[in-house]
């Protein structure tokens, strides 16, 4: 019987990741890097699908993987209306709301529009799993303190979903037995309480919480309006300040924690200080995780790009350890995520979601 494959697409804000599986086995992977002049040509995330799409198409002609040797295509999910976690097939009310932006503008907010261009040339299915905007917030962590502004859930959902499954098997139980923390640690943070498989609360990655490579996380706020009202600052600096210019970026001029380190090595105390008040915030909101959790939980788990530095994970561990154990996932397989994501459907352990039917707000 002819082979036939998943194509998982991962578009990221300078790059289109790609990849084939065959099963579980991923059989052909492939970065491909936008240059920032061509990305530059677009007015809009949205405006660039053509241009992924092409790169796509180009990609699998030379890998000599033909459309009609895949039986499903996945892409990374967006910035959707709340929903809870879960493979979603990619539905026409979907990719309107992916093309209205009903959520803000993010790339991944592409990965289901090409999922499903693709897809619909071979009459095959396209799915998105654990969006960005998977909501699963317990109605008092929506509370922000002013009845203007709702606190909500933006979160790396894909890899938290994906790592609390992994340690869940590794233990040897139902995710549904236990109460996880996880820490993902990457360009941007998300410290999840997870009570028995469900996200319930998350700083937002994007704007509060501790401070990242590229991103400020909670600030003061009496502060912040001040710089808003100074005159000084448009509304993109502002908001280029908070995300993208933010956290270590604004205080090292880098995001690489490997070059933070290299500076901590070589004797620079400011580096070290800087680098080591972003771990003392990721230590509070983990603390604050556990008192969600009340106190009790089987692991903390510390995944991301970050969770690859020892020195981070020395004295994270130093600080967190005495909540629970703490297991540590470097980096993140967001593309094998996918790919078991529409595994699960394919082999009928889990059902497909529908989009509009599972809309919390
Ligand atoms: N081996 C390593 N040692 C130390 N730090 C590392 C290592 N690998 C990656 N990092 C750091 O991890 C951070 C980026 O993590 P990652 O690559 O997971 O983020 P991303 O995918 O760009 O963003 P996000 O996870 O928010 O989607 C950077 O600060 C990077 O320098
Ligand atoms: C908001 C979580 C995902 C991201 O930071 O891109």
């Amino acid at each position: 019987m002819e082979r036939k494959y998943v194509l998982v697409i991962n578009p990221g804000s300078t790059s289109t990741k790609v990849a084939i599986y065959d099963g579980d086995v991923e059989i052909k992977t492939h970065k491909i890097q936008h240059k920032e002049d061509e990305l530059a040509k677009y007015d809009s995330i949205l405006d660039q699908y053509e241009y992924r799409l092409n790169l796509i198409l180009n990609w699998l002609d030379k890998e000599n993987i033909k459309l009609c040797s895949l039986k499903a295509v996945v892409g990374r999910g967006g910035l959707l209306r709340p929903i809870p976690g879960g493979t979603y097939l990619v539905t026409d009310k979907m990719i309107e709301d992916l093309r209205l932006g009903v959520g803000g503008e993010h790339a991944a907010n592409l990965g289901g529009i090409l999922a499903r261009g693709i897809a619909d040339r071979e009459n095959i299915s396209s799915y998105i799993v654990d969006p960005v905007s998977v909501d699963e917030f317990e109605e008092v962590a929506r509370i922000s303190g002013l009845n203007l502004i709702e606190r909500k859930s933006l979160i790396h959902a894909l890899n938290i979903k994906a790592v609390s499954h992994r340690r869940a098997e590794e233990l040897n139980k139902n995710l549904e037995e236990l109460n996880l923390i996880v820490a993902h640690l990457g360009g941007g943070i998300s410290v999840a309480p997870v009570r028995r498989g469900r996200m319930i609360d998350v700083n937002n990655a994007s704007e509060m919480g501790p401070f990242s490579p590229e991103r400020t996380g909670s600030l003061p706020v009496g502060d912040l309006v001040k710089m808003c009202y100074s005159g000084n600052y448009t509304y993109e600096d502002m908001k280029k300040k908070i995300k993208g210019k933010g956290g270590l970026m604004s205080y090292l001029d880098t995001i690489d924690a490997r070059e933070v380190e290299k500076r901590i090595e070589s004797g620079d105390e400011y580096a070290k200080l800087i680098f080591d008040a972003m771990i003392y915030q990721i230590g509070k909101e983990i603390g604050a995780a556990s008192a969600v959790l009340k106190g009790e939980v089987d692991n903390i788990i510390l995944t991301g790009g970050l969770a690859c530095s020892k020195y981070l994970v020395e004295r994270l561990t130093e600080m967190v350890s005495f909540i629970g154990p703490v297991i540590v996932y470097p980096g993140e397989d967001e593309m094998g995520a996918l790919n078991k994501g529409v595994l699960r459907v394919i082999n009928g352990e889990e059902k497909p979601k529908i989009y509009e039917n599972e809309v919390i707000r």
